[in-house]
């Protein structure tokens, strides 16, 4: 018998409070040779703090979370380095990191993957040396509306009208984008950026730009299931720095809705860029957000640990995400051919 931490937070997700699942995610547990201990999270104490003490115990042999993104990724915090592995039971409202594994979106289905299921290392994002992320990175519009958005799906609808004539009013911001490499060997796109978006070279490594928004992303999807960037790889040592310029709001809009929808069409005016460490500044104050969360200004570094986290998948033998009746289905990890996806 395994013992496992399992830390659950009792309102994420949409359907039937969480705590009326519990009697039939311990007895799949216990199915798959797993005795799980119950925590709770709490509304104003981060998860990571149980997650590091089973750590520093040395008792269990898994943590297990029971969350959407937002819990997974502050338990996630706790144990990067780690030895023992993280298992997801994804009963949150978008499960991106789930998505992402490729895990079944069913919670009991998802308890066979622990059982049975394979371990393996995914990379964790890292700002400023201090703060981490799973999903992604962004400065700019996206930092600014995200705050809006999660008051918006906690039910303040009213603020919808606020979140539009932000996005309305916003123009593009003149940033700085230093990269770790030479900029022709980062770029992921081999054709020249068009004339009409001219860029400023200040070095070999970096460049000028107005943009609405930078998105530096660790794995595929962030935000509401938004597959922003269908060429991150989570265990590549990479991320992949997607530059949104000179799109009108109502493009950015289109483009957002069909990046939900899991339909990613290439855009002469998204530039893409895959590095281990990049540094964004700019004259204005841009705030700059991490998985959604409002970290402060730039400028930032974010650079990739990589393979940080242990994490249960599935494998042959396990269930995996269930595509019917979704359309946006998640770009597995971590395959080689999804490079073809965007090019
Ligand atoms: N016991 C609790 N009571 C109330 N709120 C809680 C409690 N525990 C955690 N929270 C809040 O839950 C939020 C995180 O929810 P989480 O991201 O897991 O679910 P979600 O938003 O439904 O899913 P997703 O992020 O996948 O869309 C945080 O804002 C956190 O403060």
């Amino acid at each position: 018998m395994k013992h496992a931490r399992l830390i659950m937070n009792p309102v994420s997700g949409t359907d039937e409070p969480n705590p009326l699942k519990l009697p039939d995610m311990l007895a799949a547990l216990e199915a798959e040779g797993i005795r799980a201990d119950l925590a709770f999270t709490k509304p104003d104490e981060s998860p990571a703090v149980i997650a590091q003490r089973v750590v520093e115990e040395g008792y269990y042999d898994m943590v297990i979370v029971g969350g959407g993104d937002g819990t997974v990724s502050e338990v996630a915090k706790g144990l990067l380095h780690a030895p023992i592995p993280l298992g997801i039971l994804p009963i949150g409202t978008y499960n991106n990191i789930a998505r992402t594994l490729n895990l079944p979106m069913d919670f009991l289905q998802a308890c066979q993957v622990l059982g049975r299921g394979q371990i393996k290392s995914i990379d964790v994002g890292q700002a400023n040396d201090e703060h981490f992320f799973l999903e992604a990175a962004g400065v700019g519009l996206d930092a600014t509306l995200f705050p809006i958005g999660e008051e918006i799906k906690g039910g303040r609808w009213g603020r919808m009208l606020q979140a539009f004539r932000l996005a309305m009013g916003y123009q593009p911001q003149a940033m700085n984008i230093e990269l770790d490499r030479p900029i022709g060997q980062a770029r992921t796109h081999p054709a020249p950026t068009p004339r009409f978006l001219r860029r400023k070279i200040a070095s070999r490594n970096e460049f000028q730009i107005k943009a609405l928004l930078v998105v530096i992303a660790n794995t595929p999807y962030y935000g509401a299931a938004f597959m922003v960037a269908p060429n991150a790889i989570v265990d590549d040592g990479l991320l992949t720095v997607t530059i949104y310029r000179q799109f009108s709001k109502w493009e950015l809009v289109r483009h957002f809705w069909s990046i939900s929808r899991g339909q990613y069409h290439y855009n002469p005016k998204i530039e893409t860029y895959q590095v281990a460490s990049v540094r964004v500044s700019s004259n204005s104050k841009l705030p700059v957000h991490l998985d959604g969360h409002q970290i402060g200004e730039v400028p930032v570094r974010l650079k990739v640990l990589k393979q940080a986290l242990k994490v249960f998948l599935p494998d042959d033998d396990t269930p995996t995400y269930q595509s019917e009746d979704d359309a946006n289905p998640p770009v597995a990890l971590p395959v080689e051919s999804q490079k073809q996806v965007d090019e």
